[in-house]
C-alpha cells in the first residue's frame, strides 16, 4: 500500500461528559515501517491516543484511518502491553498457537509456526513452559511472539518495557530494534523513558498534557541500524534528550503553577494551559 498506515487529523477526545479533555487536535501520519513514540507527562493522552489507533475508542473530533479505514481490532494491528497477559493453563508455544488458529492458520502448520516465531524472540528452549515459569522478560517476549504471529503491519506498544528491570529493558531494545528493521512493521510506542524513545524512534511525538496536544515533533535520523550503531553517547542524542527533557520539565511545572492557582481561586480544577 502506498501513503501512511496511521493517518491521524485533528483528533479529540473528552471522557466525563467533556470534562477531562484528553486530546485535542491530533494530526500526524505514520509511514509503513515506521516507528513513532509518544512521550509526554502522566496523563498527556498517550494512551488514549493509541486505544483510539487500534479501534477500541472511538474519536469525538476528527478522523483517524488505518491501512485507509477506520480502525477496528484486526489483523493489521498488534498490541503490545506492559505486561504480557497471557493465557496461564496454555504453554508458550499454546499462547501462540492460540492467536494462529484466531488467524486462520490450520492446525497442522501451528506448532512449527509457534516454534518459529519463538524462535525469533528467543524463547525456542521455553515453548513447552507455562507462562509463570518464565521470568517477567521472557513473558513480555511471548507477548512481543504473539502479536509478531498476527503478522500485522501496525504494532502498538504501550509501555512495554517499563516493569522490567534495566538489564532485561536494555536487552529487549535491542531484541525490538532487530525485528522491527527485518520484518517492516510499523511500530508506535508509548514510553516514559526519553532515551528509549530516541533510541528506537525515527520520530518523537511529544504531548503535552490538560488538553493532550501535541507539543512538537522530533525527527531522529541516527545511523541505522541502532543495536549497532548506538547513538546514546553522540552528542547529537545528548543534545536531543536534553532538548526533550527541559520542555517536560517545562509542562510539569507550568502544570504545577496552574493547579495552584486554580487552588488559590478556589476552582474545581486547573484552567487550561495556553
Ligand atoms: N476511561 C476514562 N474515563 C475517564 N477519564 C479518562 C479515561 N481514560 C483516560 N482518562 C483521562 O484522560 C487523560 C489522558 O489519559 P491517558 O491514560 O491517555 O494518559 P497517559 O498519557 O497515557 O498517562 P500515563 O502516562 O499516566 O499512562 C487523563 O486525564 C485520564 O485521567
Amino acid at each position: 500500500m502506498s501513503g501512511p498506515v496511521i493517518s491521524l487529523r485533528n483528533v479529540g477526545k473528552s471522557f466525563k461528559d467533556g470534562q477531562v479533555r484528553a486530546l485535542q487536535d491530533i494530526s500526524f501520519d505514520v509511514q509503513p515501517g515506521e516507528f513513532v513514540s509518544l512521550v509526554g507527562p502522566s496523563g498527556c493522552g498517550k494512551t488514549t491516543l493509541l486505544r483510539i489507533i487500534n479501534g477500541l475508542i472511538a474519536p469525538e473530533e476528527g478522523e483517524v484511518r488505518v491501512m485507509g479505514a477506520t480502525p477496528e481490532p484486526g489483523p493489521d494491528l498488534a498490541m503490545v502491553f506492559q505486561s504480557a497477559r497471557l493465557l496461564p493453563w496454555l504453554t508458550v508455544a499454546g499462547n501462540i498457537e492460540f492467536v494462529l488458529q484466531l488467524k486462520g492458520l490450520p492446525g497442522g502448520e501451528r506448532p512449527s509456526r509457534a516454534r518459529a516465531l519463538l524462535g525469533a524472540v528467543g524463547l525456542r528452549d521455553f515453548a513447552d513452559a507455562f507462562p509463570h515459569e518464565l521470568s517477567g522478560g521472557m513473558q513480555q517476549r511471548v507477548g512481543l511472539a504473539r502479536a509478531l504471529a498476527v503478522e500485522p503491519k501496525v504494532l502498538l506498544m504501550d509501555e512495554p518495557f517499563a516493569a522490567l528491570d534495566a538489564m532485561t529493558r536494555e536487552v529487549l531494545r535491542k531484541e525490538l530494534l532487530q525485528l522491527w528493521s527485518r520484518r517492516g512493521i510499523a511500530v508506535v510506542f508509548v514510553t516514559h523513558d526519553i532515551d528509549e524513545a530516541i533510541l528506537l524512534s525515527q520520530r518523537v511525538v511529544l504531548l503535552r498534557p490538560r488538553p493532550g496536544r501535541i507539543d512538537e515533533i522530533v525527527d531522529v535520523s541516527f545511523p541505522e541500524p541502532r543495536w549497532q550503531n548506538d547513538p546514546r553517547t553522540s552528542p547529537a542524542f545528548v543534545s536531543m534528550r536534553e532538548h526533550l527533557w527541559g520542555r517536560i520539565h517545562d509542562m510539569v511545572r507550568d502544570g504545577a503553577e496552574l493547579e495552584e492557582l486554580a487552588g488559590a481561586f478556589g476552582s474545581a480544577g486547573a484552567p487550561e494551559a495556553v
